[in-house]
Formats: C-alpha cells, sequence, structure tokens
C-alpha cells in the first residue's frame, strides 16, 4: 500500500507516472480498499463521450470488477530475466515501459492512476492496445506498418516484455509503450474512457477445461470493460484457435449491446471455421479437452453427435494487420483452425 499512500514515493517511479498520476490526498487506506470492491455494474457506458477525464473514469472505477478478489486469466510466473532480455530491460525499460502504481500486486494497477496518453507516447495520435502482447511479435510489426498510430502493449509476464523492448528497441520504433499489468485493471479505470480506436485479444490463454472457463479473459464482464475503453466506432479484434474460446467470445461480443459484428453472418456454413473443425475433429487430435467442448451444438444444424453445421458464422477473415506469431504458426502447424472476430464499438 505504502507506493500510492505515500505520494511522494510514487513521484520518483518515473516521469510518467508523475505526470498523470492524481494522489489519494487525505483519503484514509480503508476507504481505498472499499472503493476497489464495489460490485459490477450492468452497464460500463461512460457518462460523457469522446475523450475521456479523471473525472469520467473515477465513477466507472467505482463500478469496475472487484478485482482484489476476482479470478484472473493468468497464472503467475517469474519475473526473473537472463541475458539479452535482462540488457534489453536494462537499455530499453525506461523509453518504453510505463511503470504504473500498483494495487495489492505487482501485476495491478492503482484505480486512481488514468493515463495520460499525449504525456506518455509524447504525442496525439490513435491508440491502438493489445492485451495478452506475449513476446511483442504482433505491436511490434503493426507498430513498424503504422507509425501514425500509438501502440500500447499489456502483458503480465516480464520475460515477454523484455523480448518486446528488445524488439521496438532494435528497431528504434517511437511509437509503443508496453505496461505489466492485469488487462482488466487498466481497461477499468487507467485508460480514459472512449480512449481506445482498436482493441486486440490474439490468442488468449484458452483455459481448456469447463471448471477453469471462469478464468478466461473474454467474458461478459469484460466485454463491458471492452466497451468503456473503445471510442464510438472503435473495432475490437479478436482471435483464437480453440473453437470453444471461439464460441465463447462470439457469445459474449454478440450479447452485448455495445457491439456490432463487423461480419455478422459471415463464414457460416460449410465456410465456417467451425464447421470445418467439427469436420476434420483436429481438436481431438491436438488438444485432448477440448474434443467434446468442440462438438457441443452451438445451432439447430447439429445433425448428430460429433457433427455440426455452424449456421450462426460471423468470423471476420484472417486480420492482415496481424503479424503470424509463433504461437499462431504453432496452431497451423497442428492443423488448427484460426477463429478470428471483429466488432465495431456502437455510437453512444
Ligand atoms: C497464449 S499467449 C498469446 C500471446 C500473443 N498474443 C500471441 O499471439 O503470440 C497469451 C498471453 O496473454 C497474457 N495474459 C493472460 N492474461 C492476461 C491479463 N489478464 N493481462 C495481461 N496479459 C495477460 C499471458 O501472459 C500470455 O503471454
Amino acid at each position: 500500500m505504502k507506493a500510492f499512500i505515500d505520494a511522494g514515493n510514487v513521484h520518483q517511479c518515473t516521469l510518467q507516472v508523475s505526470q498523470v498520476y492524481q494522489p489519494h490526498g487525505n483519503i484514509p487506506t480503508t476507504a481505498i480498499l472499499k472503493e476497489m470492491t464495489h460490485e459490477t455494474s450492468s452497464s460500463h457506458t461512460p457518462s460523457s463521450g469522446g475523450t475521456g477525464n479523471a473525472d469520467g473514469d473515477t465513477e466507472t472505477a467505482h463500478a469496475a470488477e472487484p478485482f482484489l478478489t476476482r479470478t484472473v486469466s493468468f497464472v503467475r510466473r517469474g519475473n526473473r530475466l537472463q541475458g539479452r532480455r535482462q540488457q534489453a530491460w536494462n537499455d530499453y525499460a525506461e523509453k518504453y515501459v510505463i511503470d504504473v502504481p500498483r494495487d495489492k500486486t505487482d501485476t495491478s494497477v492503482h484505480p486512481d492512476f488514468v493515463l495520460d496518453a499525449h504525456a506518455a507516447f509524447d504525442r496525439e495520435a490513435p491508440l491502438v492496445v493489445e492485451i495478452g502482447s506475449g513476446l511483442g511479435e504482433a505491436v511490434c510489426h503493426a507498430a513498424e506498418q503504422d507509425p501514425a498510430r500509438n501502440f500500447l502493449a499489456l502483458e503480465v509476464y516480464k520475460p515477454g516484455l523484455a523480448q518486446t523492448l528488445l524488439r521496438v528497441g532494435q528497431k528504434g520504433l517511437r511509437n509503443v509503450r508496453v505496461v505489466q499489468a492485469n488487462a482488466p485493471e487498466v481497461l477499468a479505470t487507467m485508460l480514459p474512457a472512449g480512449s481506445v480506436s482498436e482493441l486486440w485479444v490474439f490468442f488468449p490463454d484458452p483455459w481448456h477445461k469447463t471448471r477453469h472457463h471462469k478464468r478466461r479473459l473474454v467474458q461478459e464482464s469484460f466485454a463491458g470493460l471492452a466497451a468503456r475503453v473503445l471510442e464510438p466506432g472503435g473495432l475490437w479484434r479478436l482471435a483464437t484457435d480453440w473453437s470453444s474460446y471461439a464460441i465463447q467470445m462470439r457469445d459474449v461480443a454478440d450479447a452485448s449491446e455495445d457491439f456490432d459484428n463487423v461480419h455478422a453472418g459471415e463464414r457460416s456454413g460449410a465456410d465456417s471455421p467451425l464447421t470445418k473443425v467439427w469436420e476434420s475433429g483436429v481438436e481431438k487430435v491436438v488438444g485432448g479437452a477440448p474434443v467434446r467442448e468442440g462438438k457441443l451444438p452451438v445451432s439447430t444444424g447439429n445433425a448428430s453427435e460429433g457433427e455440426g453445421m455452424d449456421d450462426i458464422g460471423g468470423w471476420a477473415p484472417r486480420f492482415e494487420g496481424r503479424a503470424l506469431t509463433s504461437f499462431e504458426q504453432k496452431a497451423h502447424e497442428a492443423g488448427r483452425e484460426i477463429f478470428d472476430l471483429a466488432y465495431r464499438r456502437k455510437q453512444r
């Protein structure tokens, strides 16, 4: 707790933090903890459109998930860096890492911290946010291809961020910043409402076992957070190589009143990657656990056990702005289907 109670210490963290952090002033610790355990509101729609501000975000922060008690979508892994990654961190962290004030853990974000993207990137430009950026392959490639936009990579795994720093640092990219943080917290409070033009969730951890599905990142509450940060007309792009998670993503986003499926009804029937998974039975070979889930009927077109026809569709063509990561490459090599989805944030 000391990090955010003692505002003097927080101000010493980094330049970026001192520019944007709003210290608590005289609010006692107990009051801060109470704020952080408010129940989720059914709507995350911000009170005003366009650019967000600290006041608007404080309202939303009060309606956010109780992150101290919530199940997270990741397994805590070591923060230790070695060799080239440690060197990359030494060389580039100051330039690219936004060091945020923490809450309880080293991947949390204090709910009073609101990012000033202009200060962090040293310019005004549309913001693309990638959640779970892994080794940084996609974000680095996209930032290089699209220098007119700013890219923010969110990742909990420090060695992955170090690898990302190595990539962006060697290329000397100026339009990338990274944050080591639990993404839902970043969406709930750190990013101003309506401040993001695209939100990317590519190959999030699939959490195969049914009892682990609650750990999946993309679920109803997450759709509310995505809607909160996206500007009207902004895009939420998703991809996965697991059919059961693909169905969950489509169900969650279709059910949200905040989004329209850009490719509604497309790639259905025999063209659907879901139908192809059922036909090929590929997940039986590769995954083990997802086999039965992959064969669950999602439509009345399901003929019999193990035979499915996806008559809903809604799958996007492969997003050509997404670099082929080593992760996706492995899925291709295993013969798995890739499911892309693209949803547009409705006008408020
Ligand atoms: C399966 S990997 C995919 C990485 C990358 N998107 C790719 O396609 O190569 C999922 C990544 O999401 C990260 N992750 C999981 N939950 C997260 C969360 N709540 N916030 C930020 N990153 C998260 C994991 O650490 C992991 O690096």
